[in-house]
């Protein structure tokens, strides 16, 4: 029997919403597997965790944390309770940085029962490797003076190591796809560290002969994503870059309620995090119509990620099955629930397991 320890952490919002479901999606996967299971521990670590304690987790959360198989989170965000640097800086991206989750990956495909707002969106089938640790994402900087000399420097930090390591998982990746690496820069306005950037993805290419590559300034790249997004295989950012191009590619596929991320520890020191690549959604929670298939899709990459990948490749047809059977929550054009939606992925899931017979 194959037994993972899960720490779960609903957050925020419709992180509460989406989690409890894809917690049953994941028992139902276990079922079906027969040796497999999963121990889930839940954490109430949230905004209004910190209206109460003072603080998004308690000191001792990393050492908690640090102890289990994966991650697995909803979304952290509660702008009418605390400012949204503190919340993300307090939970989120603070166990992006102490766990070592430096490689953030975040597919989006055209969906067979999806309507892509995009006219023709052919099948795309797209991933972006985002940097996870540094870049734009840093606390060097300050404020000074006030009135009108008040002033904000954020300075970007751009190490060789992040960045090549960020490049070199691209290529990596794209052997196991379709071979091509696009490079998302702004070396024209950017001074320092774009050209920089440009520099080691040049030098990471050579490593790399069989791969072919593109380099596109961010802007056209994010017009292009609209455009043309099935001339992309793999897609390597910086943080920021990263984090704007996902929601773009959970848009074109009809919902960013739909896109997954794995924030991964590629060192094998920490436990890695999965998430989907939306927020807390305040302005639908309560509702139960919240979209639960990025929740679902991001523990399809966690299953990847415990070398399950038949088990996640049957979930995400199943995804599309139900999708396409019009089980949809409002955002992509359906009237189901939250609940209603994961429930027949549960069901069609423990139905293929019978024809699989
Ligand atoms: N990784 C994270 O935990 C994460 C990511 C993004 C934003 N946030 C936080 O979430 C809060 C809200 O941020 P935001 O409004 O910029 O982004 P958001 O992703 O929460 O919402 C943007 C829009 O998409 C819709 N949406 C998002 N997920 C959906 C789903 N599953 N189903 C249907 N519709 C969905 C929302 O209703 C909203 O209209 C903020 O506090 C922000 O900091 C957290
Ligand atoms: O900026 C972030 O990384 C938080 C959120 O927007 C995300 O995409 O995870
Ligand atoms: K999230
Ligand atoms: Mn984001």
């Amino acid at each position: 029997m194959k037994h993972f320890d899960i720490a779960v952490i609903p957050g925020d919002g419709i992180g509460k919403e989406v989690v409890p479901p894809s917690l049953n999606v994941l028992n139902t996967i276990a079922e079906l597997h027969g040796g497999l299971k999963f121990s889930f521990t839940e954490f109430p670590w949230s905004c209004e965790y910190y209206l109460e304690h003072g603080e998004m987790m308690p000191e001792s959360g990393l050492e908690t944390l640090k102890n289990f198989n994966a991650i697995f989170l909803g979304a952290v965000g509660n702008p009418e309770m605390v400012p949204d640097h503190i919340s993300l800086w307090g939970l989120l991206i603070k166990i992006r940085r102490a766990f070592e989750q430096t490689i953030n990956i975040r597919p989006a495909k055209y969906f067979k029962g999806l309507r892509s707002p995009l006219v023709n969106p052919k099948d795309f089938d797209l991933l972006v490797v985002r940097e996870n640790s540094e870049g734009e994402y840093s606390e060097v900087g300050g404020r000074i003076h006030s009135g009108q000399d008040e002033t904000a420097i954020q300075n970007a930090v751009f190490t060789r190591k992040g960045t090549e390591r960020a490049m070199r998982y691209a290529f990596d990746l794209a052997k196991q796809r379709k071979n091509h690496v696009t490079s998302a820069t702004k070396s024209n306005g950017i001074v320092h560290s774009m050209p920089f950037w440009d520099e080691v993805f040049r030098d990471v290419q050579k490593d790399y002969s069989d791969i072919g590559t593109a380099s596109y300034h961010i802007d056209a790249l994010a017009a292009a994503f609209v455009t043309k997004p099935e001339i992309f295989d793999v897609i390597v950012a910086s943080n920021l870059f990263g984090d704007i191009l996902t929601d773009i590619g959970g848009a074109i596929m009809g919902s960013i309620g739909i896109a997954p991320a794995a924030n991964l520890n590629v060192n094998g020191k920490y436990p890695s995090m999965f998430e989907p690549v939306h927020g807390s959604a305040p302005d639908i929670v309560g509702k139960n119509i919240a979209n639960p298939i990025g929740q679902i899709w991001t523990a399809k990459m966690m299953l990847d990620h415990f070398g399950e990948a038949e088990l996640g490749q049957r979930l995400i047809d199943v995804i599309e099955e139900v999708t396409e059977d019009q089980y949809k929550t409002p955002d992509i054009g359906g009237k189901s629930t939250t609940n209603v939606v994961a429930d027949e992925i549960c069901s069609r899931l423990l139905k293929s397991e019978a024809l699989s017979k």
